[in-house]
């Protein structure tokens, strides 16, 4: 690969891991860092880089197991309930749980066995065996044995067995050291106010934690501006001092993208360009000796970058297997394209509906980086494979316990802020209590609770022939026969979302006519998009009529956000997301918003907090504090 090329390559993942190793040994990478000795109240967390033998048993000498009274087996021989054995003072002797057993006794009596006599001995109503209650010489440990391999992570159990086994010094790999390199002229340090254009330096500061959650020691270099010497000054000290150097951003195309050439000239560059996404632009090489990543800029890219590439080097740098997520079986809540050609990470919120662990995939891309934040799973859709389908079965990597994703009430549908704030407010009240939405539109809603892949399905449709909300759709998908149950979740106003100020001086739908506003709508399928259509046909307005109409946006808040952002001057949505990003509200109608659910799981334990806080009077009065919404039929059972 020309090292001035500035386009990236598209190598395997598996093939890029080949090529940074074959590099890594040609620059004379170390294969692993230096055994160091270290006082075993040190050495939760290192790695054994030889084996640990017991120097000594444990216990050290036979030692009572109980607290009561050691005693000589064959002297109980025959004791019964009515014919017990009387002990003289002389025959046994008191211990205690730990004790050694006194020379010349093989057996403990538990004291509440013992009836003792007023003259001081000792009534046994049961024969013992010889070495009951008794635990012998090695019983845990015996003197040379192998306690642990080489290779071995060290856990607090593990180093408790070595002092027991008087192994009070370990020879382990020492911490790898990373060192993290910022990168970028707009990035400024965490604690600065950053001016418009610039961005605060978050990746350095998650990327040295997760180092050290892999156990290692990091520190985060000055911010280097994008200057390819400057960079290559910086770059070079890294190496000198790291066993790794994460160099972040500069990875791609852009003007001032130097990583892979300053790799290239300060030592190899061996990958640029990784089939995988997030991530896809890695540069993977060595300087000096070191191996270096060059880590793409946007957040999510930065975060896999580390799991993929960074976190195996530095267990094998250890001599430590990598660390694994265990994984489970989700079925997908909905369609997941994904382009032949690349790995696509894509991060996933789980929860379990009836016998499946259902898997919503969270926003893609590679700068938002909530969608870590939120994930419980990782899904890995594979280079040759285009994608999934709705309800199809795939392998998850758990980010969260099982136990946590048991408990979890599966939201899909339309989106609403009430699920927001009912999803924190279960959370307050019992933190393995987790409500999940995402929104997919309330067709969407309805259809993923048909196929199982819901709890419940966030709605609110109208049906411009009745007017009438959510029930006549229950009726045509599901039928009349009451499999289905639907609860209100609240009454909200839906409005135009405007600049502030309302410069357009906007009052209603019929304004929205002609070319001078710039309308923002929603996608097909959305509830909110369903209103329009009827807003302007029961007032005979021809939508193309509508400049923007075919511009689609998929939440209320990326309505409100296109609004706030100048990109729009209307668009139909919920007063709270007008509030949110501080604009204006023109309202239009107010409409229910329902919860459809399987009649069967209305009293399912799962969805029971849900009803529980629907009931609760502080949770409605939070809910209309937001504006634009009435609980007035909060709760109620409409079929
Ligand atoms: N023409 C092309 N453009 C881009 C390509 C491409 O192949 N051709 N790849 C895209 C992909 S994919 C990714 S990923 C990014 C990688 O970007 P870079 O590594 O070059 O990084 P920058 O462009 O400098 O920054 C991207 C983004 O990340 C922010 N950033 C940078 N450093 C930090 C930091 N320390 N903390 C927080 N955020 C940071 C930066 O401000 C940018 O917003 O390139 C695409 N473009
Ligand atoms: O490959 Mo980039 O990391 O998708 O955004």
């Amino acid at each position: 690969m020309s090292a001035a090329s500035p386009f990236v390559s598209d190598v395997p993942v598996a093939q890029a891991h080949e090529a940074w190793r074959a590099a890594r040994v040609a620059a004379g990478c170390p294969a692993a860092v230096d055994a160091v000795v270290v006082p075993v109240a040190e050495a939760v967390g290192r790695v054994t880089a030889e084996p640990v033998w017991a120097l000594r048993s444990s216990p050290a000498f036979d030692a009572s197991a109980m607290d009561g009274i050691a005693v000589r087996a064959e002297r109980t021989v025959g004791a019964t309930e009515t014919r017990p054995v009387l002990l003289a003072p002389d025959e046994f002797e008191v211990v205690d749980t730990g004790d050694p057993l006194p020379v010349g006794f093989d057996a403990v009596v538990m004291r509440e066995h013992v009836h003792r006599t007023a003259d001081g001995g000792a009534e046994l109503r049961a024969a013992v065996p010889p070495y009951q209650h008794v635990r012998s010489i090695g019983e845990d440990i015996s003197a040379t044995e192998l306690l642990l391999p080489e290779g071995h992570r060290l856990r607090p159990v593990d180093v408790a067995a070595c002092a027991a086994a008087g192994a009070l010094e370990l020879v382990v790999r020492r911490a790898p050291v990373v060192v993290v390199v910022p990168t970028g002229d707009e990035i400024r340090p965490l604690g600065v106010e950053p001016r418009p254009g610039e961005i605060p330096d978050t990746n350095s500061l998650m990327l040295a934690a997760q180092a050290r959650e892999a156990g290692c020691s990091a520190r985060v270099a000055e911010i280097v501006p994008d200057d390819p010497e400057r960079i290559t000054e910086a770059l070079v000290a890294a190496a000198a001092a790291a066993d790794l150097v994460l160099l972040i951003a500069g990875s791609s195309a852009g003007r001032d993208d130097y990583t892979a050439r300053v790799v290239a000239g300060a030592g190899t560059l061996a990958v640029h360009g990784v089939a995988v996404r997030p991530g896809h632009p890695v540069v993977l090489g060595a300087v000096a000796g070191t191996p270096v990543v060059g880590v793409p800029g946007y957040p999510v890219s930065a975060a896999l970058t580390f799991d993929i590439f960074a976190a195996p080097l530095l267990a094998e740098l250890e001599g430590a297997a990598p660390r694994e997520r265990p994984s489970t079986t989700a079925w997908l809540a909905r369609k997941l394209p994904s382009a032949i050609g690349t790995d696509d990470w894509v991060r996933v919120r789980l929860g379990r509906v009836r016998d499946r662990v259902v898997a919503t995939p969270l926003p893609r891309g590679a700068g938002v980086l909530t969608s870590l934040v939120r994930a419980d799973g990782l899904l890995v859709v594979p280079s040759g494979v285009e994608g999934h389908h709705a309800g199809e079965r795939v392998p998850v990597e758990l980010l969260r316990g099982l136990g946590e994703i048991e408990r979890t009430i599966v939201a899909t549908g339309s989106h609403d802020l009430v699920l927001d704030l009912a999803a924190s407010a279960l959370r307050a009240t019992d933190p393995l209590t987790t409500l999940v939405s995402s929104n997919v539109g309330s067709l969407g809603g309805l259809a993923a609770l048909r196929d199982g892949l819901c709890h419940v399905a966030g709605s609110h449709l109208l049906d411009p022939a009745t007017g009438a909300y959510t029930l006549p759709y229950v009726d045509r998908l599901f039928g009349p026969d009451g499999t289905v149950a639907v609860i209100r979740l609240v009454h909200r106003d839906q409005g135009l979302i405007v600049a502030k100020g309302n410069p357009l001086g906007l009052t209603g739908i019929t304004d929205l006519v002609g070319s001078e506003v710039r309308y923002v709508n929603r996608q097909r399928g959305a509830g909110t998009r369903v209103l329009l259509d009827h807003e302007l046909s029961r007032r005979g307005i021809d939508p193309a009529r509508l400049t923007g109409y075919t511009r689609e946006e998929h939440t209320h808040l990326a309505v409100a956000a296109a609004v706030a952002a100048g990109r729009a001057d209307a668009g139909l949505g919920i007063q709270a997301a007008a509030t949110a990003f501080g604009l204006d509200f023109v309202p239009v109608a107010q409409e229910p918003y329902d919860l459809v659910l399987r009649a069967e799981d209305v009293d399912s334990p799962q969805l029971h907090p849900l009803w529980t806080l629907l009931d609760r009077a502080e949770f409605r009065e939070r809910v209309e504090e937001l504006g634009g919404y009435s609980c007035a039929e909060t709760g109620k059972r409409l079929r």
